[in-house]
């Protein structure tokens, strides 16, 4: 079985149970609020960020001139969707740049960013492209999913039509053949770090939209009463 074949078979259960998030269910039938997709969006944005830096970090380790040029290219890719595709809704939705610049990630946002990065700077590139691939797979997974049942005028269409399109699906397509050459020159440790890698990241698109639907941020203790800080005795 390929590399690809056998972390789509160990993380079937946590695709589909993406596939079923409220999030994804809400954004399906155009009824997920405008103050979660901008909390979302603005999350995304800062993520796209990290996943950049750690495709640009992980290019420079490929082995051969064709994955350093895939790598830094989806790189470049991912700050032009961002630009695109987030530029677009923040208008639509009415988020500035102050808003933006106000928002720092949020913890399931800085964890996964920080993740891929650790791993891009620290492992091999086989590890770094396993971990980097989720990201890719499951939003073709979602997008491929919404757009089966979204109607015309969802307002979340722009969104969908970008991870359900055929330039999307080419860029995953590719990603994964790439996972698949280095898993084959990957001794058998290194493989199984490659699928962890994959089932970490794949947990961490989950607490992504995990966070974004509760609207994730980071515990302000300012806030807390007094008679809530402390030992609970
Ligand atoms: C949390 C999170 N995970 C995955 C994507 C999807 N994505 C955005 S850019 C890019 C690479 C090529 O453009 C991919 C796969 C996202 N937007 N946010």
């Amino acid at each position: 079985m390929s590399f690809i074949e056998t972390v789509l078979q160990e993380n079937a259960r946590l695709c589909a149970d993406i596939r079923a998030m409220p999030f994804n269910r809400a954004l399906a039938d155009g009824s997920l609020p405008q103050a979660v997709f901008q909390h979302y969006i603005i999350q995304d944005a800062h993520y796209l960020e990290g996943f950049a830096r750690a495709l640009a970090r992980a290019a420079a380790g490929a082995p051969d001139a064709e994955s350093v040029a895939q790598l830094a290219g989806s790189g470049a890719g991912a700050i032009a969707v961002e630009r695109q595709l987030h530029g677009h809704y923040m208008a639509l939705f009415g988020v500035d740049a102050q808003t933006f610049a106000a928002t720092p990630p949020s913890p399931a946002c800085e964890h996964y960013a920080s993740f891929l990065l650790a791993t891009a700077a620290t492992r091999g590139v086989g590890e770094a492209v396993a971990a980097l691939l989720p990201c890719f797979w499951v939003y073709r997974d979602v997008g491929n999913a919404i757009q089966a049942t979204a109607s015309a005028d969802n307002p979340y269409r722009a969104w969908i039509d970008t991870y359900a399109g055929e330039d999307f699906d080419a860029a995953v397509t590719r990603m994964c053949a790439l996972a698949d050459r280095l898993a084959e020159a990957a001794s058998p440790p290194e493989q199984a770090r490659m699928r962890a890698a994959f089932a970490k990241s794949t947990l961490l698109e989950w607490m992504f939209w995990d966070s974004a639907w509760r609207l994730g941020a980071w515990p302000d203790t300012a806030a807390t009463p007094p008679q809530m800080k402390g030992d609970p005795s």
